[in-house]
């Protein structure tokens, strides 16, 4: 039986946030969708691409495509066809292959990442980590110096998106996938094929790795599933030390640091809602991901108090009426939870409740000091494409004393 696999991304503009598990079926018995007429549409799938075709002439036509898009027969449930699409020069030579429909390629092609040059930090070797085997985790990411608050771990660009659908059985989405690995230039390609996987069957090997690494974004209205091959080192803790979020533009998952992490300490981020509580979030990394997590958090006998403690103290600090208990020193307790639970990278809601009960008593200063916390907080966990990077930008801009919670609880 496959497991699902859950991940996260935040995007925009044409993207938007998004949170799902890619759920699976198990092989045996996925029915195959598509009529076997479709099935003459299909190239071999392990046929490499020779440049030498007399199709790849006219690869110009096809730009940023490098070859002429292969694609499968119209697919009842998308009334669509789903294609591949290779750029191997994409990111200065890195590559890419897509698995999507003919309109969203057009508008992931009209991307800066593939219209301009990228910033020169993107997809360049850092030495802030390097990868180690892990007792019990596999490989994962060990920082080699100290590192600090912020300061950035990887920014890497994707090596395969897949338009996320259940249309196709799993042995001919396997063909679909393999095809477009195939199509990377060798570096990546190698990188990608080197990935850990779930269940070890050759025969889906790259729905394998895909489900033990992707991340999703909503591209258009549509699920898509992505690999980023360097940042799929990163383990899961259910209080990580850095946290991801990926640039809509140039597709780059970026991964900051969120708390001051030692020579030699892993770097983690979250696989899972991290404010859930501990049976949820086991229960999600199990099923999503085939481990069991043994983080101090999931060990922790007080760890769910806390979250409910957390939660009673949202919803106080939430309550705008008469009589509300909400103080900033509430909110001083919650910010205090937060970092007790490890859960720096997740303060953005916590920085705002203290900035609006700051704000709400007359402190103008400290509202504005959080707000400004509240909004580093987003763009490093959502980026600024999302609604709360613009809430907090027009409270800074406008002020503490222009805004509704101004004196609201004096
Ligand atoms: C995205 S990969 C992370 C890198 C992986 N460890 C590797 O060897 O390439 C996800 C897989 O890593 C393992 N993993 C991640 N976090 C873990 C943890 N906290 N404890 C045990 N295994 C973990 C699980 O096997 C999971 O399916």
């Amino acid at each position: 039986m496959f497991p699902h696999f859950c991940n996260f991304a935040f995007l925009s503009p044409i993207f938007s946030r998004y949170r799902q598990c890619w759920r699976e079926s198990p092989l045996h018995t996925v029915a195959i969708q598509t009529s076997l007429d479709g099935l003459k549409e299909y190239v071999l799938p392990t046929q490499p691409y020779s440049r030498s075709t007399a199709k790849a002439e006219k690869e110009s036509e096809y730009a940023p495509w490098s070859h002429p898009p292969i694609c499968t027969s119209t697919l009842p449930g998308i009334n669509d066809t789903l294609c591949v699409y290779t750029s191997p020069s994409f990111a200065s030579g890195r590559g890419i292959s897509l698995f999507t429909i003919p309109s969203l390629a057009h508008q992931f092609a009209a991307l800066p990442a593939f219209q301009a040059p990228l910033p020169p930090h993107i997809n360049k070797p850092t030495h802030t980590y390097h990868t180690s085997a892990i007792p019990g985790k596999g490989i994962g990411m060990l920082a080699s110096q100290a590192l600090s608050f912020g300061d950035r771990v990887t920014a890497h660009t994707p090596a395969f998106i897949a338009y996320l659908e259940s249309e196709l059985s799993t042995p001919l989405r396997e063909t679909w996938w393999r095809t477009a690995v195939d199509r990377l230039p060798e570096g990546v390609k190698k990188e990608f094929m080197g990935l850990t996987y779930v269940y070890g069957d050759e025969r889906v090997r790259v729905q394998d790795i895909v489900k033990a690494n992707t991340f999703q974004i909503e591209v258009g209205g549509v699920n898509h599933l992505v690999v980023w091959p360097e940042t799929s080192r990163l383990n899961h803790a259910c209080a990580p030390n850095a946290q991801y979020v990926i640039d809509t533009d140039t597709l780059t998952h970026y991964v900051h640091v969120t708390r001051p992490i030692a020579p030699g300490e892993e770097i983690t981020i979250s696989y899972t809602p991290p404010l859930t509580p501990t049976q949820t979030r086991q229960s999600q990394l199990h099923h999503g991901f085939n481990f069991i997590c043994t983080c101090p958090r999931c060990k922790s006998p007080t760890s769910d108090e806390t979250l409910s403690r957390i939660q009673t103290l949202q919803a106080h600090l939430n309550d705008w009426s008469p009589a509300s208990p909400a103080s900033p020193a509430m909110a001083e307790e919650l910010l205090q939870l937060y970092c007790d639970e490890g859960l720096q990278g997740f303060m953005d809601a916590a920085y705002g409740f203290a900035a609006l009960a700051y704000g709400a008593v007359g402190d103008a200063d400290a509202a504005v000091r959080y707000a400004g916390l509240a909004r580093e907080a987003i763009e490093m966990k959502d980026g600024r494409g999302v609604p709360n990077f613009g809430l907090w930008e027009g409270f800074l801009e406008g002020g503490a004393r222009a805004h509704w919670s101004w004196r609201r609880r004096v």
